[in-house]
């Protein structure tokens, strides 16, 4: 097929307007299916997984069979209305590719379309990977099994950027995203009527403690020098001005840059949650899921060649990068499998996961000329 960047642009949007939450990504699958079935297929072979229904592997045949290169994309969008204003923005009210997993997946269908028509010379997996936001898609997918037939020697990914130039590469050895834990919790106290605050119990004013106790877990607990984050998101507490809240509900996150300082900071959380029941006599459910979201550790290896492979590459604007606190579950696929996890620069004013990013799809070109490079120079050096 050779896709043409006009027809990669026309994917991409496409793509993003069928945004789909995590382990629902039918119409993406599909859309997957029907685009890579548009390419050549005389070395293309499929493997999906009823355990995992929206996931989809795709073989390139290489010409040796001795090394497998893996590749993945995510694939799954977020509950946020869009407010782009785009031409194209998500036909589905309150979803929306927040967090530009629609540009992963435009690039992963790039790469995957010239290695369709350029035979490589060992096999390469493409892994199109549901659920990355939540659900530990990553672990899922590894523990299906799907994988086992084609494992990958070593496995790369990126994540889009709009911190950085469009079409910038960038990345580090060692630590590049951060381990997270999510934080859900309820509070179960008393309802009743404004006037009469002493015959109720009330959650409004217990999850506000909560919520701002939290805020002691990283400032009095972490070393300044390693850093961590506890974000509650999302808090629920009663319906109406002169009803006082009986139920509270937050949602949250724990980041760390450490396995050590993430369960340091779990105990934190659980402390003062027994602490605000204790103080406000009431009951706190608490649940504390880390699930497969394992700091992402680049490894030594495969990061220097890649590192060095695109500070030399002329065509690309390599930027080394700091550790981030966002998280990625291919973190687990990383404790598993060797290899990299880089940034694409997409040059947005809005951050991640805000309603109104809209990344530069320039950089869908470069990513692909970037990757589909080093995986040619990794074939010379992979056995090496
Ligand atoms: C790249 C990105 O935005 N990843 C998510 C991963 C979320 C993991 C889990 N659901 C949690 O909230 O801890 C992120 O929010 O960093």
């Amino acid at each position: 097929m050779a896709f043409k960047n006009e027809q990669l642009i026309q994917i991409y949007q496409q793509l993003h307007q069928i945004p789909e939450l995590g382990l629902e990504e039918f119409e993406t699958h599909q859309f997957l299916l029907t685009t890579i079935h548009q390419m050549n297929q005389e070395n293309l072979k499929y493997q999906t997984t009823d355990k995992l229904p929206t996931s989809l592997v795709v073989k390139v045949n290489g010409k040796k069979h001795t090394k497998r290169i893996g590749y993945r994309t995510d694939i799954d969008g977020l509950p946020i209305v869009e407010q782009t204003g785009l031409s194209f923005a998500s036909k589905t009210n309150g979803r929306m590719h927040a967090c530009g997993h629609d540009i992963h997946m435009t690039v992963a269908l790039g790469i995957l379309d010239y290695f369709a028509d350029h035979q490589p010379e060992y096999d390469l997996i493409f892994i199109f990977q549901p659920s990355e936001e939540n659900h530990s898609g990553g672990m899922k997918l590894y523990q299906s099994g799907i994988l086992d037939d084609w494992m990958p020697d070593e496995i790369y990914a990126f994540h889009d950027n709009p911190n950085l130039p469009t079409g910038a590469i960038g990345s580090t050895n060692g630590t590049l995203f951060a381990g997270t834990c999510e934080i859900h919790a309820d509070l179960e106290g008393l309802s009743g009527h404004a006037a009469f605050p002493h015959a109720a119990n009330d959650m409004a004013v217990a999850v506000s403690a909560f919520v701002m106790q939290l805020q002691t877990v990283v400032s009095r607990n972490v070393d300044p020098i390693e850093g961590g984050v506890v974000t509650i998101g999302h808090i629920n507490a009663g319906d109406t001005g002169n009803v006082i809240a009986g139920h509270a509900h937050v949602d949250g996150t724990i980041r760390s840059l450490t396995q050590v300082n993430n369960l340091k900071m779990q105990k934190r959380v659980q402390a003062i949650a027994e602490g605000v029941a204790l103080t406000y006599s009431c009951q706190v459910n608490l649940t504390l899921h880390q699930g497969g979201y394992l700091p992402v550790e680049n490894n030594h290896e495969t990061t220097t060649d890649f590192i060095k492979y695109m500070k030399n590459n002329q065509s690309v604007n390599f930027i080394e990068t700091k550790p981030a606190m966002t998280g990625e579950d291919f973190g687990f696929l990383l404790s598993k499998i060797p290899g990299t996890m880089f940034w694409l620069g997409v040059n947005s004013p809005y951050s991640l996961h805000s309603e109104k990013l809209a990344p530069d799809t320039n950089a869908i070109f470069p990513g692909i000329q970037a990757m589909t490079g080093f995986l040619e120079h990794r074939f010379q050096t992979i056995d090496n």
